[in-house]
């Protein structure tokens, strides 16, 4: 099995109990890039096997369009986790996405439960860091298997085991986000920044989106769909990006065969044009959504 080689849009991932299913329905109109169906922390243990039965039926239902659907399994070492697992391969989501995932022996025991559950190849694993040991791990992780495609960061557990605190700007997270990030560039794959859990504060939220963006985070996970529009619009590039990333490609281009060119006063080289196709390609695919 290969890593992605295509451009997807994350800049949204929704999470939402699937206990709810007002929720599932809602989701099937946002314009959100993906959805975590949640059998972890938002289920309580007395709606577990209802809450997984409505999420297979969503994965397997194919109403959600283009969005990436993945289904969140409850962690190994729970009761739940084995039929969570076996009942997910079989509904074959996007992607399954798995808490706590603190060792690259971990990933290498789920990719092998996947397979012997049959999950399908178009199946991805989504590993949750959101330990101290997953953080000190994370290298290891992102790099353990070709299946795993997406690094999700979960700050509320991370603030809780590090005996830190939610505070505007999130120094006492910035190390552990940095590791993370380092880690999944490395291996190439995705990387989702955590969740803002204030869902009234917009301003509060549009802040922690723009540090996500230029920490390097490919999209934010979610909560309520009312941070849905505000985060796609920070981890688009703007209209300024794209005509810049444009005016680079086409500045480079008419110097074809120089090592060095400028634009508006600005040295461009190699490097600076792979950066302005990668923002057209994006905005081309954010486009293509429609
Ligand atoms: C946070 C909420 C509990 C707020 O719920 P509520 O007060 O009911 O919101 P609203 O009344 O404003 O809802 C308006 C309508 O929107 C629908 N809705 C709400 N949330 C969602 C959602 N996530 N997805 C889809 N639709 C949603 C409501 O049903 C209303 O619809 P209608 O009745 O038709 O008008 C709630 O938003 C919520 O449950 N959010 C998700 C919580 C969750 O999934 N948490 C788990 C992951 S967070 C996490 O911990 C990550 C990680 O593990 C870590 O450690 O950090
Ligand atoms: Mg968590």
């Amino acid at each position: 099995m290969s890593g992605e080689t295509a451009y997807r849009p994350r800049r949204s991932v929704l999470y939402m109990p699937s206990s709810n299913e007002r929720a599932l329905e809602k989701a099937k109109a946002l314009p959100v890039d993906g959805l975590i169906l949640d059998l972890e922390d938002a289920v309580a243990p007395d709606h577990k096997e209802a809450a997984r039965e409505n999420a297979c039926a969503a994965a397997r239902s194919g109403e959600y369009g283009q969005r990436e659907v993945t289904i969140r399994v409850n962690g190994a070492g729970t009761r739940w986790h084995d039929d969570d697992l076996a009942a997910a391969c079989a509904a074959g989501p996007d992607g399954i996405v798995v808490p706590k995932v603190d060792s690259a022996d971990e990933v290498l025991g789920l990719v092998a439960a996947m397979e012997r559950h049959g999950a399908p190849e178009r199946t991805r694993l989504w590993a949750m860091v959101e330990t101290p040991r997953s953080v000190l791990a994370v290298s290891e992780i992102a790099s353990a298997s070709p299946r795993l495609a997406v690094l999700v960061i979960g700050t509320n557990d991370l603030v809780k085991e590090l005996g830190a605190r939610h505070v505007p700007g999130r120094e006492p997270l910035v190390t552990a986000l940095s590791l993370a990030l380092l880690a999944a560039r490395r291996a190439g794959v995705a990387i989702l920044d955590g969740v803002y859990n204030d869902v009234r504060d917009l301003e509060g939220f549009e802040a922690e989106c723009r540090q996500g963006r230029d920490l390097g985070f490919d999209g934010k996970t979610l909560i309520h769909p009312g941070q849905v529009e505000p985060c796609n619009a920070v981890f688009a590039p703007s209209t300024e990006e794209v005509a810049q990333a444009r005016g680079i490609v086409a500045a480079w281009d008419a110097g074809a065969g120089t090592g060095v060119v400028t634009y508006e006063g600005r040295m461009v080289e190699h490097l600076h044009v792979e950066i302005a196709r990668q923002v057209i390609a994006t905005d081309e695919a954010i486009r293509a959504r429609g």
